[in-house]
C-alpha cells in the first residue's frame, strides 16, 4: 500500500464520485508505473465498470473524446482525466499470473488487456497496487514483457511493439526473450498502422534517455523496413553508434537528411506526417548545419539560430562532425552580438525614405535594410544611426 500523494491525492475525488455512485475504479497503467519508478507522472488514466454514458452523466465536464473505444475526459480542477471502461473482450484465462489461483474481478481481465507487465498495473484509492502479471517485478529487473501470449499482444495493436522499444528508449529496459520472438513473428503488421502513430512514437523514442537500446532493438529486431523514412535510410547503424538522447523529432530529421542527402526533408515530413512546426524547425537547422559546413562558427550564424535551437544544433555537429563544439561559447558568442533581432538595428525604413525623398518605395528599401543588419551583426558597422546613414551614403540604393 502506498500513500496517495500529489496527482493521485488530486484525483482520488472522481475515483470517490465514480465509487459513490456504485461502480468499480481504478488508477492504471502508465502512471502508477511512473510513479513506482519515481519518474514525473504523465496523465493519470481511470479504469472504471461505469460506461462512457455512466460517466457523463456523474460529471458535468466531460470530453467523449473515444466514446467507440469507452474513453471520455473528466475534467476536474482544470485537470483532464482520461477515463476508461474496463476492456473485457477476448479470452484472457491464459495470462494470469501463477500466484493468482482466480480471477475475481473485472479489473483483472481489464489488466490482462493491456500491453506490457509494466503497465499493467492498477491502484484503488486506498493505494494498494492490483499486480497480477508481475509487473512490480519486472519493474526491478527492469524488463519490458508483454501480459501473456505476446503474438495475441501485438495482434490486437501492432502499435505496441513500437512502444516496446519506446519505453526501452526511455527507460533503458530490456526486452523478455518471449517478447523478442514475438516481435520478430509480428513485426510486418506494423505496416498497417496509421502513421500519425507510429510517428508519436518515434518522437518518444527519440527523445528517450536510452535512444541508443531502443534503436538497437530496432535494428537488431529488423524493424526499419516497416517504418516509412527508416526503410530507406542505410546508414541506421552509424546513426546508432553516434546517437545522443534528448533529441526531437526536428533533429531527427535533419539529421537523416544531413547523413542521408538522397532523403529530402520535405520527403520525411510527408512520409511521416509531421507538423509545419517541425518542418520548420527542421529547415531551420539544416539551413545552420549548411551554413556552419562552409563558414564554420561566425557572428552570422549564432545571430540566425534562435536561443532554443543552439543545443539541437550542437547535438548535430557533434554528431555529423565528430569534434564536439562548446554549446557555451555559441551562447556567449549570441549574447555578444551587436543586435539580437532586426527590431534593434537604429534605422528603419522611414529613416531610409527620409534620405531618399525623391525615390519611390519598393523592395529595396527591404534589401538595404537586410545588408544593414548583415553588416552591423558581423561587426563591419556599428549599430549608430550617423554611422549606418554615413555608410547608405556611400552606398546608395541603386535605382531601376
Ligand atoms: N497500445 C496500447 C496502448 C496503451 N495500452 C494501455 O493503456 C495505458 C495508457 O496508455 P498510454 O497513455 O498511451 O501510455 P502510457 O503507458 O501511459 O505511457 P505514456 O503516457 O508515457 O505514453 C498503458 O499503460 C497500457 O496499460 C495498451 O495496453 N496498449
Amino acid at each position: 500500500m502506498i500513500p496517495l500523494t500529489g496527482p493521485f491525492q488530486e484525483a482520488l475525488s472522481i475515483i470517490n464520485t465514480i465509487e459513490d455512485n456504485g461502480y468499480e475504479a481504478y488508477f492504471v497503467g502508465g502512471c502508477i508505473r511512473d510513479y513506482l519508478l519515481q519518474r514525473p507522472i504523465g496523465d493519470i488514466d481511470i479504469t472504471t465498470s461505469a460506461k462512457p454514458e455512466e460517466i457523463q452523466s456523474i460529471f458535468t465536464n466531460v470530453i467523449p473524446v473515444g466514446i467507440e473505444h469507452g474513453t471520455v475526459i473528466v475534467r476536474h480542477n482544470h485537470i483532464n482525466y482520461e477515463v476508461t471502461t474496463f476492456r473485457l473482450e477476448g479470452e484472457y484465462s491464459d495470462h494470469r499470473h501463477p500466484d493468482y489461483v482466480e480471477f475475481v474481478d473485472k479489473i483483472d481481465m481489464d489488466l490482462a488487456r493491456r500491453d506490457f507487465t509494466i503497465n499493467a498495473l492498477a491502484m484503488n484509492k486506498h493505494g494498494e497496487i492490483i499486480d497480477l502479471f508481475g509487473g512490480q517485478q519486472d519493474l526491478t529487473d527492469q524488463v519490458i514483457r508483454t501480459v501473456g501470449n505476446g503474438h495475441e499482444r501485438f495482434k490486437e495493436d501492432p502499435l505496441r511493439i513500437l512502444r516496446a522499444i519506446r519505453f526501452s528508449s526511455q527507460l533503458g529496459f530490456t526486452l523478455a526473450d518471449d517478447t523478442i520472438t514475438a516481435i520478430r513473428d509480428e513485426r510486418h503488421h506494423i505496416q498497417g498502422l496509421a502513421v500519425e502513430r507510429i510517428t508519436v512514437e518515434i518522437t518518444k523514442l527519440f527523445a528517450g534517455k536510452h535512444v541508443d537500446k531502443g534503436l538497437r532493438y530496432l535494428d537488431e529486431l529488423e524493424l526499419s523496413p516497416y517504418i516509412p523514412v527508416f526503410k530507406d535510410f542505410s546508414s541506421m547503424t552509424s546513426f546508432i553508434q553516434t546517437i545522443k538522447p534528448v533529441f526531437s523529432l526536428a533533429e531527427i530529421i535533419c539529421l537523416i537528411h544531413q547523413l542521408q542527402t538522397n532523403i529530402a526533408i520535405s520527403d520525411i515530413v510527408k512520409q511521416w506526417k509531421c507538423s509545419n512546426r517541425t518542418r520548420k524547425e527542421a529547415l531551420l537547422l539544416n539551413d545552420a548545419i549548411n551554413y556552419y559546413k562552409e563558414n564554420g562558427i561566425d557572428n552570422l550564424l549564432v545571430y540566425k539560430l534562435l536561443p532554443n535551437y543552439i543545443d539541437a544544433f550542437g547535438r548535430i555537429v557533434s554528431i555529423l562532425f565528430i569534434s564536439s563544439i562548446e554549446i557555451k561559447q555559441l551562447y556567449q558568442l549570441k549574447e555578444q552580438l551587436p543586435i539580437h533581432t532586426k527590431n534593434e538595428l537604429k534605422i528603419n525604413g522611414h529613416d531610409i525614405l527620409d534620405m531618399f525623398p525623391t525615390v519611390k518605395k519598393g523592395p529595396w528599401i527591404h534589401e538595404l535594410l537586410m545588408t544593414l543588419e548583415k553588416l552591423v551583426v558581423i561587426g563591419d558597422i556599428p549599430n549608430e544611426k550617423t554611422m549606418l546613414k554615413e555608410w547608405i551614403k556611400w552606398n546608395p540604393p541603386v535605382q531601376k
